[in-house]
């Protein structure tokens, strides 16, 4: 995501570089259209639309202060803990479920992961596949089962085997984005059953390339499944980043981790700092 910051401005400058187009410039950033509304009449009221060093200054300020706050961690509770991963495919969910599970175990977890995607026989043997790799448990259910039920039954097995975290990969594709997001809410209401704090994270995939698609695609499985943080992955290829901060605006959504790469470590814990000062070019 590095880089790309200083070629918008050059592109959306003019008369020697003292005018800026700074509502162009924002919401190709993928700021979105409330934050950059937001941050355009901010520079404007504060005199700094024909200051690009200061008004730029300015926007850095802002998004940090939008970013502000600790990542949710994932707590110790007498039951397993539940992280329910949502989104839609070739986001990088069974990747991320993956890289999870490598993550928590390295730190001593023990780790049940589900594959409550009864759809598409691919997707469970790509998690099957990276359990074994990891040497985690694994729970699946047979091609054609209620997705719902493999997460009761993984759930209860993570208790069995006294686990400390259960993560659940659901479903990316299904006949419509409708059913995508019942079948979801149906897993979180089916875990819930089991424990009432369950799922205790519910956490939206999101491929970091898509751009400012990517706060729709937050608004949609937040109205539909109730989510309670990000995880963007992709960040090493061509996405600018910006609409970290525009779900954080508008939705109140904060990112947790970032993928960036495919390998098992490539997944970072979401660090406000460091993503701003890499959003403006490292
Ligand atoms: N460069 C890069 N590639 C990633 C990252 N995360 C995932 N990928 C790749 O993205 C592709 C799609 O990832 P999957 O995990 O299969 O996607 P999915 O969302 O689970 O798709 P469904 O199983 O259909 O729901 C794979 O080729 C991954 O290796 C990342 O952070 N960076």
């Amino acid at each position: 995501m590095k880089g790309f910051w200083r070629k918008l401005v050059e592109k959306f400058s003019a008369g020697g570089g003292e005018r800026v187009d700074w509502e162009a410039l924002l919401l190709e950033a993928d700021l979105g259209l409330a934050l950059t509304g937001r941050l355009t009449r901010m520079l404007s009221e504060e005199g700094l639309l024909r200051k690009p060093p200061e008004g730029e200054e300015r926007i850095r300020q802002e998004l940090r202060s939008i970013l502000a706050g600790d990542p949710p961690k994932v707590a110790h509770s007498e039951k397993p803990v539940v992280i329910l991963l949502v989104g839609v495919n070739g986001g990088g969910k069974t990747t991320t479920a993956a890289k999870l599970a490598f993550r928590y175990g390295k730190e001593g977890k023990r780790v049940v992961l589900a594959a409550a995607d009864t759809f598409r026989a691919a997707a469970v043997e790509q998690l099957e596949a990276w359990a074994r790799r990891i040497g985690t448990l694994f729970v699946a259910g047979n091609p054609g089962a209620d997705p719902a039920s493999v997460a009761y039954r993984a759930h209860a097995q993570a208790e069995e085997e006294k686990a400390d975290l259960l993560i659940v990969d659901t479903a990316g594709r299904l006949a419509t984005k409708n059913n995508l997001m019942l079948e979801a809410a149906k897993i979180r209401r089916t875990l819930a059953k089991r424990d009432p704090q369950a799922p205790h994270h519910v956490w939206l995939v999101v491929d970091g390339t898509v751009g400012s698609n990517a706060l729709s695609q937050a608004t949609e499985f937040h109205r539909a499944v109730g989510l309670s943080g990000l995880i963007v992955t992709k960040l090493d290829g061509s996405a600018k980043g910006g609409m970290i901060a525009a779900v954080k605006e508008e939705l109140g959504l904060p990112t947790v981790f970032v993928g960036i790469g495919e390998k098992l470590e490539d997944l970072e814990e979401f660090d406000a700092d460091r993503y701003v000062d890499e959003f403006f070019g490292g």
